[in-house]
């Protein structure tokens, strides 16, 4: 079997010859099937320099190994185009050899933003308020087709022989990624981070709010931490998540000792072309045991004023934001049920054309956070979430995800997400508070909210914690 497509290589490395000042070079090949998982894990070693990305469709996956570039701003008056302006920048220093006319393959950089764009407390330092990265390696699958991405420094008297030989060791080692092994772990405890009670004066504030003032909806979310007995793999996670969790964005971003990881349901937003995706994503029930009970709770969640309420507020401020930058623009009148494996949402599918000057940026700009995560009107939302939520959101609930230099690219909401550190990972989850809202059943549904990532992590309990 031959791993590495030396013809094509060579090919593409030709063009070097020919440019004068490159220091960097995005070369790819077509390569022979290999397990995504298998490969994340055999990688262990580069721990810190891992990223991992598939979308809700299931047609494409990424893995990054090692960090070529990042791109970074501490610019917080628009750190979405600061972003933009620095992709700009160092596409002038990438030489891209490949003519693949494959989306997602070559110089595509993923990562985040976190929620607010002011610097965040302790347990996010590795991850500031936007981080992007461009791996040395990167896995694409592609409908079925794997690419591989080397991300390479040239100087002008690496001769092409001297090229092709690293990366056909580079090669070899992706294909030395054997079966990954999953360990067991036992969790110690799950500590809630605020008591039911705590839970139930925010949630009444929030509504006193609403009922004084212009507040309409808030998104209030809690943080459990739960604690095993030993270091969480974050292939360990990322396998289960995989797994268990079908119709939603697995991501993992690894940083330093830290890992983020999540299953989120929610698109942001994808722009392929000028064509642009977005998703209403608001409003929740469980999962019936039986088929009956599960249509019942659907048909329930379709005809129910408050969850509709709390899902109209998403689709209307989606609307607006994006109405203004495209020609063309389908939004459905009526939701429909986004089934999960433990939750159902309501789900209203947006899809526009994009004005020709329009970008990725742009929309991610008008959209974080939508009323799914932030609430309406979006600044008070904010402020109140500020003030009264007492955890740091870090990544959760912000954009996460990847772009390519010709800014097309998908971004989802980092929500079902929690953040590994040792042995102990902090998990996330929110709900839309309208006026309607009862503190109970919010806390419930936040419960329903964590039930993938416990389960994943294998540490979900039979009995109800933290009542
Ligand atoms: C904020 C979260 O979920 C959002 C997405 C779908 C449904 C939601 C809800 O019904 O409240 C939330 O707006 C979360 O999972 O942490
Ligand atoms: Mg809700």
């Amino acid at each position: 079997m031959i791993k590495t497509d030396r013809v094509s290589l060579e090919a593409q490395l030709k063009q070097i010859e020919h440019i004068e000042q490159t220091p960097y070079i995005s070369i790819v090949q077509k390569i022979n099937p290999i397990d995504p998982l298998n490969l994340f894990a055999h990688f262990a070693h580069l721990k810190g320099e891992r990223f991992y990305w598939s979308n809700a469709a299931g047609d494409l996956t990424f893995v990054g190994l090692g960090t070529f570039k990042e791109l970074y701003t501490d610019s917080s008056d628009d750190r979405f185009l600061a972003i933009q302006d620095q992709l700009n920048q160092l596409k002038e220093s990438i030489n891209v050899l490949h003519d693949f006319d494959v989306e997602g393959v070559g110089p595509v950089f993923f990562g985040g933003f976190s929620f607010f764009d002011t610097p965040h407390r302790k347990e996010w330092e590795s991850f500031p308020e936007n981080n992007f990265v461009l791996a040395k390696q990167m896995l694409t699958v592609k409908q079925g087709e794997y690419f591989l991405t080397h991300h390479i420094e040239v100087s002008p008297n690496d001769s092409i022989e001297v090229l092709l030989n690293q990366i056909e060791q580079e090669t070899e080692a992706i294909y030395e990624a054997g079966l990954f092994v999953q360990e067991t772990r036992k969790l110690e405890e799950v500590q809630d981070q605020l008591s039911f009670d705590q839970w139930s004066s925010m949630i009444a504030h929030a509504i006193e709010e609403i009922q004084t003032t212009n507040l309409e909806k808030v998104v209030l979310a809690r943080e459990v931490e739960a604690v095993f007995d030993r270091t969480i793999p974050t292939e360990d996670l990322l396998y289960a998540l995989t797994n268990q969790q079908q119709h939603s964005y697995v991501f993992v971003m690894e940083q330093g000792e830290e890992a983020f990881i999540g299953a989120s349901p929610e698109r942001l937003v994808s722009v392929t072309n000028q064509v642009m995706y977005s998703a209403c994503l608001a409003g929740t029930t469980s999962r019936g045991e039986t088929m009956d009970v599960d249509d019942l709770l659907a048909w329930r969640l379709l005809n129910d004023e408050k969850n509709l309420e709390e899902h109209r507020y998403v689709v209307n401020m989606i609307r607006e934001a994006v109405q203004p930058i495209c020609t063309h623009l389908d939004i459905p009148n009526e939701p429909q049920i986004y089934p999960l494996k433990n939750i159902q949402h309501l789900y209203t599918p947006v899809q526009g054309q994009l004005k020709p000057e329009v970008t990725l940026f742009d929309t991610l700009k008008k959209l974080h956070p939508t009323p799914a995560l932030g609430g309406e009107p979006r600044q008070d939302a904010m402020n109140f979430i500020k003030m009264h939520e007492p955890i740091e959101r870090g990544w959760y609930a912000a954009p996460i995800g990847w772009f390519d230099q010709s800014l097309n690219g998908e971004f989802a909401v980092a929500i079902r997400s929690g953040l590994i550190a040792g042995n102990r990972i902090k998990l996330f989850a929110g709900c839309g508070v309208v006026a309607d809202s009862d503190a109970k059943a919010e806390y419930d549904e936040t419960n329903l909210k964590l039930t993938p990532m416990l389960d994943a992590l294998g540490g979900n309990r039979d009995d109800d914690y933290g009542e």
